[in-house]
């Protein structure tokens, strides 16, 4: 049975609302300006919105994908170049024009692809993207050296013709981008894509067992930013009429980083309004203040950092709200759940191939073997039990069978096909859920976004809309409903207890409907009640649906209740596996857990 989780949907268009009245204030202001600034002020602005929607971008990358990125000056200069150097080597025909756009877009999506590739392997370190991105920025900056006469060296170009327009219509065009780029990123960032960029920036671990492929989401976004920045570059590039290796060089790159932790990451707004803003300031201390300003921008940088951690948009925000009576979101408690009668689980077969069939796995650390010679199958319709002391390998057995790059030798297949040396995201895909030892969840997000990220490779994210239901499979539903969760849909999931994200992990895992279920002790912290309860759903999943589950459990009584087969780990090789009264009873159980009493007294 699948169910609906029904959300409020009225928020989600007060807040087009709100959205549509902000873009239209923002565009009226761009239209008033040229009449009411002077012409400086102008020429600054026109180039200020253009950094703008860079800082917007990377905002959307660093702020709610976590991305830190110092190349988006990169892919602004190859914009700009793309410009420049079509304007001085061919002219200035629709043609042209329409030529290096289409030539800036490219080369900067397809560079942005290739370093996203590059940045985003798995096993590579957060910190590895944002030096290849400095990489990226000494590179380009090389390269439009090393052009000779055709980039113009160290001096770049200038003086190619341009498009001949007033001020006011360059303000109009640039201040109209800046307000078209934030609005279409506010509309990707509150879509349930952007809650998945969110997921990634939390937990990109947890994201990637529910069968999410986020390293091709990030090379996507990385390619995307990169073709917006490079058509702030191109417009930057049109108007000025002056290209520089500068543009490129991570010193702007760096710039753009700090304009959005001032102004405040994952909030949007916050970095486009300072980069505007500092920009703007910046250009006119630079003429008043030639030699101390850059000091000025760092000194107001650390005072923020120091006092404002989060940036001035989150502060300017609660600001804007304790003024304003701005009316808040809907309760969680407005959430209602229904049920649609619609077969999801599907029953499986007991004559196919077994559900995890493992064949002399081992894993070694070094000269540590954690695992040796492992090999056991457990069907469809199984709840296998795995017990054993601390220390025996029963976390690095579950690791292996749900991630093939693990283990070091032996065959993990499951419901008949070889993992290989799949990644968690592609073993998910063959119908694998794991639930980790301790709560792993999306700290930022609420209950019900976390709930549908899991059901995000099965029900795909929209690009700009909110769906306002969640289809959850039964199970998964008996334990929303079960441990209180239903009634905080709308909380975020770092304010539940210890037991209330050991629940949400295991309903999240349930909604991804796997048909190999692997928990790394799923009740631990929670209640008697709900362990009976988890307990009830475990055995209702593998009799009725006929799931296949592993599970890990130092409570020895709760695994005698619930258990179909018990296989006990020691050492790293299984000395036993059987039923449970044949483990229960066996003289060689007694003497491994003969250093843990209470293990006995449970198994007696
Ligand atoms: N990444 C690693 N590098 C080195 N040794 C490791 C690594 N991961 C696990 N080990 C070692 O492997 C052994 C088995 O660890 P594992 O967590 O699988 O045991 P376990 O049976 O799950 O224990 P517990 O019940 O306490 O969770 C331990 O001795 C541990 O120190």
């Amino acid at each position: 049975m699948r169910s609906t989780v029904s959300l409020p949907s009225e928020t989600r268009s007060s807040e087009l609302i709100r959205l549509g009245c902000v873009c239209l204030a923002a565009l009226g202001l761009v239209g008033i300006g040229p009449l009411c600034l002077g012409e400086y002020s102008v020429d600054i602005l026109i180039r200020s919105f253009l950094f703008g929607a860079v800082a917007v971008t990377l905002d959307i990358l660093w702020g709610y994908t976590g991305i830190l990125s110092f190349g988006q000056s990169a892919f602004f200069a190859i914009g700009a170049y793309a410009g420049g150097l079509i304007f001085t080597h061919l002219g200035l025909t629709p043609l042209d024009a329409i030529l290096a756009v289409g030539i800036g877009l490219i080369v900067a999506s397809l560079l942005g692809a290739l370093v996203g590739w590059l940045a985003f392997g798995y096993g590579v370190s957060d910190l590895y993207v944002s030096v290849a991105t400095l990489v990226l920025c000494v590179v380009v900056v090389r390269i439009l050296y090393a052009g000779g006469t055709f980039t113009g060296s160290s001096s770049g170009l200038s003086g190619f013709t341009t498009f001949d327009l007033s001020m006011p219509v360059w303000f109009a065009l640039t201040g109209s981008f800046l307000v078209i780029v934030a609005a279409l990123g506010w509309l990707l960032v509150h879509s349930d894509a952007g809650t998945l960029f969110v997921s990634i920036r939390e937990n990109e671990q947890r994201a990637r067992y529910f069968g999410l492929a986020t390293g091709r989401i990030k090379i996507a976004l990385f390619a995307a930013a990169a073709a917006i920045a490079a058509l702030a570059g191109f417009g930057y590039a049109s108007y000025t009429d002056v290209v520089a290796p500068d543009l490129a060089n991570f010193k702007f790159g760096t710039a753009i980083v700090i304009w959005v932790a001032l102004g405040g990451r994952a909030t949007l707004l916050g970095p486009a309004i300072a980069a505007v803003l500092i920009d703007f300031i910046s250009a006119y201390l630079s003429g008043s203040l030639p030699f101390i300003w850059e000091l000025l921008v760092g000194v107001v940088f650390i005072a923020v950092i120091v006092v404002m951690p989060q940036g001035l948009g989150p502060g300017l925000a609660r600001g804007v709200r304790s003024m304003l009576p701005l009316r808040s979101v809907a309760p969680s408690s407005a959430a209602q759940l229904s049920i649609a009668s619609q077969p999801v689980i599907t029953a499986q077969s007991d004559h196919g191939p077994s559900a995890i069939a493992v064949t002399a796995l081992s894993r070694h650390y070094g000269s540590l073997r954690v695992l040796d010679d492992i090999s056991f199958t457990a069907q469809a319709g199984e709840l296998v039990s795995l017990v054993g002391p601390n220390g025996a390998g029963k976390t690095t057995l579950i690791r292996c069978i749900s991630d093939g790059t693990e283990r070091s030798g032996g065959d993990v297949a499951i419901l008949g096909c070889s993992i290989g040396r799949l990644t968690p995201e592609y073993c998910a895909r063959l119908g694998l859920g794991r639930k980790f030892q301790t709560p792993t969840v999306f700290e930022a997000l609420t209950v019900a976004q976390s709930l549908r990220i899991a059901r995000a490779r099965i029900d795909p994210p929209s690009l700009w809309r909110r769906a306002d239901t969640i289809n959850l499979p039964q199970a998964a539903l008996q334990v929303v409903q079960a441990t209180g969760l239903a009634e905080q849909l709308a909380n975020p999931v770092r304010s539940l207890s210890h037991g209330g994200k050991q629940a949400l992990e295991l309903a999240m895992v349930l909604a991804a409907e796997p048909r190999v279920l692997l928990l790394d002790e799923p009740t631990a912290g929670l209640t008697k009640a709900e362990r009976r309860l988890i307990g009830g759903i475990l055995v209702d999943l593998v009799a009725r649906h006929r799931l296949c589950i592993l599970l890990i459990e130092h409570d020895l009584d709760f695994v005698r209740q619930i258990s179909s087969r018990i296989i006990v780990l020691h050492q790293g090789r299984i000395v036993l596996d059987g039923d449970v009264a044949t483990v229960v009873g066996s003289e060689l159980v007694r003497t491994i857990y003969a250093g843990e009493p209470q293990a006995i007294g449970a198994m007696t």
